[in-house]
């Protein structure tokens, strides 16, 4: 290929803070092996798609200022790829919230209550985000990242009905970005990335009657369209993401792909199917035989496709995608990819074509190395993000081109891997993973709200821009230390006496003004881990997260690290008590990028030392209820539900190792959110974390956390939420009481019954904060007396 055809100049048009200055980009040639990339970061380089949601949603950017943003964040993602020397540029990705979105919009599959609005951006964050008197759909992390996707609701008395409406939008605006790439970079480089209709179906909540089987079957029609929209678009091919193949359910979708692929053949282009995060698991031999599928890509970096590979070998005529390069990690690890290349290469025998790609998209890491300035230089030696990736990856695929000497290799890349777990396990004096007494016994001696329904909040209150600057200030060295805390101890007194005077609550929290995020702030304060200056990946619609990068042996640096903020707030609230805060061990390290050289379980239970530090400080300085939470406990589980139990055991024993050092009459509270914990390993490993209470976000799902634990018999004190706190319509009273009334009528004890907000509420405005809490307040006071009054 001419490489000269590839080096024209490509104008990105990027906004510096003297307004537009053009960029020019130059394009590499197409890397002679093939390469592929399955999704890129799209928050932009300076988060401008962060900002341009965020004004929309004020009222302060119109809709076509908003998609101009994401069309120039997606337009430098591709001309980023392209000067690496990508060959084929996954397009279409760049998203303004998420793939069950943006799907559910190209089919109409609206929830009757959001088609009601105007079509357009309005419907779509309506679904997103709710506006008064509509609730949003529920949320659920894309299998187990930390990335938030919405859960369509189709069928029954709520959901879509089948099948999707003839006026549906369509395929056009992914044409459209399509068209926009290729006349970038030509159409023989770009790809376009589309959720698969299965992996779609299988994400959402059927009722009425739907299936997946069902659902499939009346969305195959639109898939097919844009297929051949596509197709006469002049790509080469389409990748259809269909991770939902490597989970549990994967093997038992057999009859479903099947029929779907066999539909989508007919439209003749030639199909990607791209799996991820795990093995394929018993689905491998039939799932790289589908029909219509030209190439398959595998994630070599996590489950045993190698293995599978040379069990089952590889079907004539497909091609094989190598993910090599490890999409959810920031290492570089170049050698170890080159390695699992050869061996990928070497087992697949010569005869098969092998595109190098990344194992996952690159969405799941940060997108620059180049922004990290004050990484310490040894950790950032080491480092790759996006865009380093990119150039990884084509050098990867570069080294192996024409390798046909090595031998194929059975070690697999990451053997080193110390598991330190026995050695840890047996080291440690089992009575460390033990309260001193039982629950049962330790109750009666922690706080408790004379007639039960105690009211309190899950920690965080809303960080206005006026805390936010403080805290730029200071981290930017504007702000003397001395007034920084001051000012921040002010804005802590201040959120004390709003819960206690103005809002009534009967346990307090400090508010984590002074916490960028739960899980950087500790790590900050930690040896061993790294936090990042622009590390972001994003988390759910604007909010992006920094996550830690872990290095090296784990330890606080700062000791402790969280006391003086509680008595700070302690000594203001009086008699009332303030709630101690703490992230657990497995949320701190599924909310990190984890080491590779040390078992994940090793790493947790270094947290739980650290942990179980700042539980035993808290309590010296006399905090009387503690909490722990473990929100992404569930998140971090393999995709295969068999391969669960071993990481819940280690989960639930690094919980406890991080409480059991609390005094019987210390109350240690933990709280989980957005994951689904109805599977009965979940619920038994959160009765085995032998909290004394139990907070789960509750509203946004619809009750399911509730009714799951309720059914499971739970036994400690329970503290279901009663309003979601992502919705921007303050909760009225009734509903909120109608929400006690239903936990009651279950047959709890109302003395073992919290009342509490789905989630922490960092993210709200001052007044929809105080207001949703008077609210609640309010409820749980009307229901206690209620109660009282039966009870006599
Ligand atoms: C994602 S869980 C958040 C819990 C934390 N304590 C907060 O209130 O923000
Ligand atoms: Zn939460």
């Amino acid at each position: 290929m001419a490489g000269e055809a590839y080096k024209r100049s490509f104008p990105v048009e990027q906004r510096g803070p003297a307004g537009r200055q053009p960029v020019t980009i130059t394009m590499a040639p197409p890397s002679a092996a093939l390469t592929t990339t399955l999704g890129y970061p799209c928050m932009g380089g300076r988060r401008e798609l962060k900002t341009a949601l965020e004004a929309h949603w004020r009222g302060d950017l119109p809709a076509e200022g908003l998609t101009a943003v994401l069309d120039e964040v997606e337009a430098a993602n591709v001309a980023a790829a392209a000067a690496a020397g990508v060959s084929l540029v996954g397009v279409g990705d760049a998203t303004l919230w998420g793939p069950f979105a943006d799907t559910t919009t190209r089919l109409g599959l609206e929830a009757p209550r959001h088609r009601a609005l105007p079509a357009g951006l309005d419907r779509y964050f309506a679904a997103a985000r709710g506006v008064p008197g509509v609730a949003a759909l529920d949320m659920s992390k894309w299998l187990n990242t930390n990335f938030h996707v919405l859960v369509p609701e189709i069928g029954g008395e709520g959901g879509a009905t089948l099948p999707p409406p003839a006026d549906a939008p369509g395929w056009a605006d992914l044409v459209a970005r399509v068209r926009t790439a290729q006349s970038a970079i030509g159409a023989s480089r770009v790809v376009p990335v589309l959720l698969g209709p299965v992996t779609y179906a299988a994400g959402c909540a059927l009722s009425g009657g739907v299936t997946v089987a069902s659902l499939v079957e009346a969305i195959t029609p639109s898939y097919v369209a844009a297929l051949r929209a596509l197709d006469a678009a002049g790509v080469p091919e389409v990748q259809l993401h269909e991770p939902a193949l490597v989970t549990s359910d994967g093997p038992a979708l057999r009859p479903v792909y099947e029929a779907a692929f066999a539909a989508l053949a007919k439209a003749e282009l030639p199909i990607h199917l791209v799996t991820y995060f795990d093995d394929l698991g018993d689905a491998f031999p039939w799932a790289v035989r589908l029909p219509g599928v030209s190439a398959v890509g595998l994630d070599f970096t996590r489950g045993d496709n190698l293995g599978l590979l040379r069990t089952h070998g590889w079907p004539a005529g497909v091609r094989l995608g190598a993910g090599v390069v490890d999409g959810r990690s920031v290492w570089a690890e170049e050698t170890e990819s080159a390695a699992l290349l050869d061996a990928v290469r070497a087992t697949a025998g010569a005869g098969v074509v092998v595109c190098v790609q990344p194992s996952c998209s690159l969405a799941h890491v940060p997108l620059n190395l180049e922004a990290e300035t004050a990484l310490p230089p040894a950790v950032k030696a080491r480092l790759a993000f996006a865009k380093q990736k990119l150039d990884l990856l084509v050098r990867v695929a570069g080294d192996a081109v024409g390798d046909t000497t090595s031998a194929a290799s059975t070690a697999t890349p990451g053997a080193a891997v110390v598991d330190a777990s026995a050695a840890i396990t047996s080291a440690i004096d089992k009575a460390l993973f033990e309260r001193a007494e039982p629950f049962e016994e330790r109750r009666p001696k922690q706080f408790s709200v004379p007639g039960g329904l105690g009211t309190m909040s899950i920690g965080s209150f809303p960080q206005t821009p006026a805390i936010r600057r403080l805290r730029a200030l200071f981290k930017a060295g504007k702000l003397p230390a001395d007034e920084y805390t001051a000012a921040m101890d002010a804005a802590t007194v201040e959120c004390v006496r709003l819960q206690k005077e103005t809002i009534g609550l009967d346990v307090l929290v400090h508010g984590e003004l002074e916490r960028t995020d739960m899980v950087e702030f500790f790590a900050d304060k930690m040896n061993g881990v790294a936090v990042t200056k622009a590390g972001w990946v994003r988390s759910v619609g604007s909010l992006c997260v920094r996550p830690p990068i872990i290095h090296d042996d784990l330890s606080r640096r700062q000791v402790p690290m969280t006391v003086r903020e509680w008595a700070v707030a302690q000594a203001a609230a009086g008699d009332t008590p303030v709630k101690g805060m703490l992230t657990g061990p497995t949320t701190i390290l599924n909310w990190s990028f984890p080491r590779k050289d040390l078992s994940r379980e090793a790493q947790a239970m270094q947290l739980a030392a650290v942990v179980r530090g700042e539980v035993a400080d808290l309590e010296a300085a006399g905090a009387r209820i503690i909490q722990v939470d473990e929100p992404a406990l569930r998140e971090g589980l393999p995709l295969k539900r068999s391969a669960w139990a071993a990481d819940v055991e280690w989960a639930v024993r690094a919980f406890r190792l991080s409480t059991t050092v609390a005094a019987p009459s210390t109350q240690i509270v933990t709280h989980f959110c957005y994951s689904d914990f109805s599977d009965p390993d979940v619920l038994a490993a959160m009765n085995a974390l032998d909290a004394d209470v139990l907070t789960v976000e509750n509203t946004r799902s619809g009750g399911e956390a509730f009714r799951a634990l309720a059914a499971a018999g739970y036994s400690r004190d329970l503290a279901p939420g009663v309003f979601d706190i992502h919705s921007e319509v303050v909760p009225k009273e009734a509903e909120v009481a109608e929400r006690v009334q239903a936990f009651l009528a279950k047959g709890l004890e109302p003395t073992r019954l919290w009342v509490v907000p789905d989630c922490g509420q960092k993210t709200a405005s001052p007044d929809l904060c105080t207001s949703s809490l008077k609210a609640m307040v309010e409820a749980a006071g009307a229901a206690r007396s209620a109660s009282k009054v039966k009870a006599v």
